[in-house]
């Protein structure tokens, strides 16, 4: 089994301190600190680190990717946009994983996967820079076939499929089907072509289980929810609580089928 296929009944947890730095942000303090907070999440079980670099800076600033790169010790995800000053700073950096996002300067949040197909040519020039330097790219799209191949086609060895609607189909347990059966077979299209599917977005600790019991899902990224748990039972706490809650949907389907 390739190191990029998803390693069974485990599978990975990808915290993002994106909005520890939203709260530091708000008083222009120095803390909380999103370096502590990713200590603290390592020492949970994260088995990787996520931060979202925007180009407003609105939470996490370079010098927090900066400083904390060399302190990891799972692995760092760095999203960030494509753009030349961000995959410049990417390249300087050099974390393990880079996952090429779309971003729109007045969204709230990120509001759909990156268009592949449109931007072709750039996410090809971004994925061969970094490439270059040795980092594992991933590109942050839509759960859609064509928007897979398109990612294989331009060399990216790991996808993370967007749960965004599957996350606000709450509540509308025909459009939840719907948009989990989109993730699974997503994820199925592009294991079958051997590349790594995580997924991400929108997750929390009653939605999650259904994505985390899809055996070709490598790694959840999650941020928001974890950072909102935390506020109540603290940050270790609340990365073990999540981390347990997926390994327990994926073992538990696995056990199922014994
Ligand atoms: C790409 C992704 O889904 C996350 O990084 C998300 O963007 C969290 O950051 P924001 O809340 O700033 O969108
Ligand atoms: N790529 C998804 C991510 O990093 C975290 O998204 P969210 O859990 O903050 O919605």
């Amino acid at each position: 089994m390739s190191f990029l296929q998803p390693s069974g009944p485990v599978i990975d947890l990808g915290v993002n301190i994106d909005h520890v730095a939203t709260l530091r942000n708000a008083r222009g303090t120095v803390y909380p600190d999103p370096l502590h907070a990713a200590m603290l999440a390592e020492q949970a079980g994260a088995d990787a680190i996520t931060l979202h670099l925007r180009e407003d800076r609105r939470h996490i600033r370079d010098a927090d990717v900066i400083a904390l790169r060399p302190l990891l010790v799972t692995r760092m995800n760095l999203e960030a946009a494509v753009t030349q000053e961000m995959i410049d700073f990417a390249c300087s950096v050099r974390p393990q994983d880079v996952c090429l996002v779309p971003e729109r300067r007045e969204e709230v949040t990120t509001e759909g996967g990156l268009d592949v197909i449109r931007y072709f040519k750039q996410v090809e020039t971004a994925v061969r820079q970094l490439q270059r330097e040795g980092i594992r790219v991933s590109l942050f799209i839509d759960p859609d076939e064509q928007q897979i191949a398109a990612s294989f086609e331009v060399g990216a060895p790991v996808i993370e499929l967007h749960t965004g609607r599957y996350a606000e189909a709450e509540g509308d347990d025909a459009a939840l089907a719907h948009e989990l059966e989109r993730i699974r077979a997503s994820a199925r299209f592009g294991v079958e072509r051997g590349m790594r599917v995580n997924a991400g977005h929108g997750l929390h600790y009653t939605n999650v289980q259904a994505i985390a019991a899809l055996d070709d899902i490598g790694e959840l990224n999650i941020g928001h929810a974890i950072v909102a748990q935390a506020v109540f039972i603290g940050f270790e706490h609340a990365v073990r609580q999540m981390k347990a809650i997926m390994v327990d949907a994926r073992l538990g389907i696995a056990l199922d089928r014994q």
